[in-house]
């Protein structure tokens, strides 16, 4: 699968039939194999400065439902980890499971995880757009957050409070003044990095990924709002829940993880 043109198409409604990926040897998500990663020293602490007056709205895109900040300043940026560059924050998202028992993209040695959050960062150095950045080698950096059941998190409720004003797909609703480093765990110091790509298409191969090694606990009620959204819009007939939004892990065609912690 690593040199082959096509990868499989899934059982999900949005990948019908094969996809053509450029080359298609470094895709994600990807299984990170703990004991085979390689403690790199020169990895920083990531250094996060998110600012919640850069939060505009929160809308259901018939995948997932994105949490979108104003992206034309540096207002809002990740620097350090493996990166060279300042990356702005454009958005969030998550991937989830019918079931607790999956739903994460990422797994660490073939474990799934109920959810996972991405926070999605574009090269603001080298480019001047996300949709530049996108089609570019280093152009976006995205941090992967596992979400386990546990107990509640009060900073997300704020965000699931808004979630039934966006069932349908193509729905949106102002969302101001959330702070995204309250989903971060805390310690930002521990991740995994590898050279990647979008999970979804068009799945360009432009993606560092940061995995965080500890996770986030999210209370079942807050997961359970997660998949009361739709993938449908008003308009269709068929309303089909918002669930299994995720890829499965594809091949690592001899790359490297990297971890920032022995
Ligand atoms: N799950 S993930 O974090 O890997 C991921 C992050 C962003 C996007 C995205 O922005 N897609 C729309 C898009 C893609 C390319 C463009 F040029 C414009 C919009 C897709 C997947
Ligand atoms: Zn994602």
């Amino acid at each position: 699968a690593c040199s082959s043109k096509y990868v499989l198409s899934q059982m999900h409604p949005m990948w019908q039939g094969p996809l053509v990926v450029p080359g298609g040897d470094r895709q994600s998500p990807i299984d990170i194999v703990v004991r085979k990663s390689v403690f790199d020293s020169e990895l920083k602490p990531l250094l996060t400065n998110y600012d919640p007056r850069t939060c505009q709205q929160i809308w259901n895109n018939g995948y997932s439902f994105l949490v979108e900040y104003d992206d034309t300043a540096d207002k809002s940026t990740l620097e350090g980890g493996p990166l060279q560059d300042k990356f702005r924050l454009c958005q969030f998202h998550f991937h989830w499971g019918e079931s607790n028992a999956w739903g994460s993209e990422h797994t660490l040695d073939r474990r799934l995880f109920p959810a996972e959050l991405h926070l999605v960062h574009w090269n603001s150095n080298k480019y001047s757009l996300f949709e530049e950045a996108v089609m570019e080698e280093n152009g976006l950096a995205v941090i992967g957050v596992f979400l386990k059941v546990g107990k509640r998190h009060e900073g997300l409720q704020k965000l699931v409070d808004a979630l039934p004003a966006i069932r349908h797909k193509g729905s949106v609703v102002e969302f101001t003044k959330f702070d995204p480093a309250c989903l971060l765990p805390t310690n930002t110091d521990d991740y995994w990095t590898y050279h990647g790509s979008l999970t979804t298409p068009p799945l360009t191969e432009s993606v560092t990924w940061i995995v965080m090694k500890q996770h986030i606990e999210v209370s079942h009620d807050q997961l359970a709002v997660f998949r009361s959204l739709l993938f449908t819009s008003a308009e269709e007939e068929i309303q089909r829940s918002m669930v299994n939004n995720f890829r499965v892990q594809q091949p690592l065609c001899g790359r490297t993880v990297r971890s920032s912690f022995s």
